[in-house]
């Protein structure tokens, strides 16, 4: 029922106004799924490869849709995943593109849901999912690759750790970010929003922090349950590795001093939630502030990991983490995802599925996160894009009671 009789592959439009790689899968008993490739700006070295989108397209309709088209089966994830990572050939998808790998396995997988008449999460992840959801971590201040002349850190996240429900923590995300710009709008600093939606004031990282530590207070106080936050250093794009030193606008710090310097803030403001706090190659600095920090906060490997089990099991054996965020398009496929996802869990890592700063309206994330029980998704807070996924949460939530 689930054999694929058609994979269709178009350029759209990302949130950023870049062209993206979209694909519908359809399969022999009228199953259709729809899918669009996320993209990312301050991009992990080790990531998969993003080819220009047309460049995918052609290469993904030589070499992927020949083998897949009459031959595998929707219903089958890892049929397809296998064919796609065996049709590209190479390790990181450098020849059909992982924008274009990602895209036909995300419509693949919704391809088989639509044939079971089953919703996405409960396909990918059983029939005894969706009594979970992950708590949403949401981008209310940034800087860094997202926008220009902002804050260093790249992400200032609200983390409501004690919502009672996900469409509780989705709503006082929202108020936190509107908090911050009416803070700003008292200091009279006026903003635009960053690539995420989160507000991208002028404003160095000190005074960013003043600004949302009192806007989670003041949300807190109005919804009753605790919001915490976090951070995305996003560590390597700060990194010189000339001098082997974070460059701050207002600082330089050698890795001794980032150490000291993240885990002073995880003090300060009782951080739930670090990202990136150091450079994509340094296992070593990371275990080091994992050592010294790790039993009060999460820290998590984006860069680090890049959703790549090999770099993952590396950093469970140096215990360099406790958190990995997962991105889909880091690692090419679900099938990819949810193993580096499942790893994490056996080893008492937190996976946190993730959104790019280059985003769609694609929704698929928010049913990863539910399939996969995972504990937090990072997703923004406002924007069309980002709400795209926050309320597929509210209405998965809403659909299962
Ligand atoms: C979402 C992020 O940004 P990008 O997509 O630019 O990598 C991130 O760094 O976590
Ligand atoms: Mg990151």
């Amino acid at each position: 029922m689930t054999l694929i009789t058609d994979v269709r592959l178009r350029r759209t439009l990302d949130s950023r106004g870049n062209p993206t790689v979209e694909a519908d899968v359809l399969t022999e008993s009228g199953g259709f799924g729809r899918a669009a490739a996320p993209s990312g700006a301050s991009t992990g070295e080790y990531e998969a490869v993003e080819r220009p989108p047309s460049e995918a397209i052609a290469a993904a309709r030589e070499h992927a849709v020949p083998r897949l088209v009459g031959e595998a089966y929707a219903g089958n994830q890892r049929e397809v995943d296998a064919i796609l990572r065996a049709a590209d050939g190479t390790d990181d998808f450098s020849e059909i593109g992982a924008n274009s790998a990602v895209a036909i396995s995300m419509a693949a997988a919704k391809a088989g849901a639509d044939v079971l008449g089953a919703p996405l999460f409960q396909h990918l992840g059983g029939t005894f999912r969706g009594g979970n959801f992950p708590i949403p971590l949401g981008n209310v201040v940034g800087g860094g690759e997202h926008a220009a002349d902002a804050t260093d850190i790249q992400e200032f996240l609200a983390a409501p750790v004690g919502a009672p429900s996900v469409e509780d923590a989705v709503f006082a995300n929202a108020a936190v970010h509107e908090a911050v710009a009416n803070l700003l709008e008292e200091r009279g600093v006026a903003c635009g929003k960053g690539d995420e939606g989160a507000w991208a004031p002028s404003i160095d990282d000190a005074e960013a922090f003043e600004i949302v530590d009192e806007a989670v207070s003041l949300v807190e106080d109005e919804v009753g349950f605790e919001i915490g936050f976090g951070l995305d250093v996003a560590g390597a794009e700060l990194y010189d590795s000339d001098s082997e030193t974070y460059e701050y606008s207002d600082e330089s710090r050698d890795t001794d001093e980032q150490i000291a310097y993240i885990a002073e803030l995880v003090d300060e403001y009782d951080l739930v939630y670090v990202e990136d706090p150091l450079d994509e190659d340094d296992y070593d600095a990371f275990a080091e502030l994992t050592d010294e920090v790790g039993d009060e906060t999460l820290i998590c490997g984006d860069d680090l990991f890049v959703t790549n089990t090999e770099r993952l099991r590396e950093g469970i054996d140096r215990d360099a983490a406790n958190s990995i965020l997962i991105k889909p398009n880091q690692i090419g496929t679900l099938s990819d995802a949810f193993d580096a996802i499942e790893l994490a869990i056996e080893n008492g890592y937190d996976p946190v599925v993730s959104h790019r700063s280059g985003e769609t309206e694609d929704a698929t994330i928010a049913h990863l996160a539910v399939a996969t029980d995972a504990p937090f998704i990072k997703t923004g807070a406002v924007g069309g894009e980002r709400t795209a996924k926050l309320n597929e949460l509210i209405r998965i939530a809403d659909d299962a009671t």
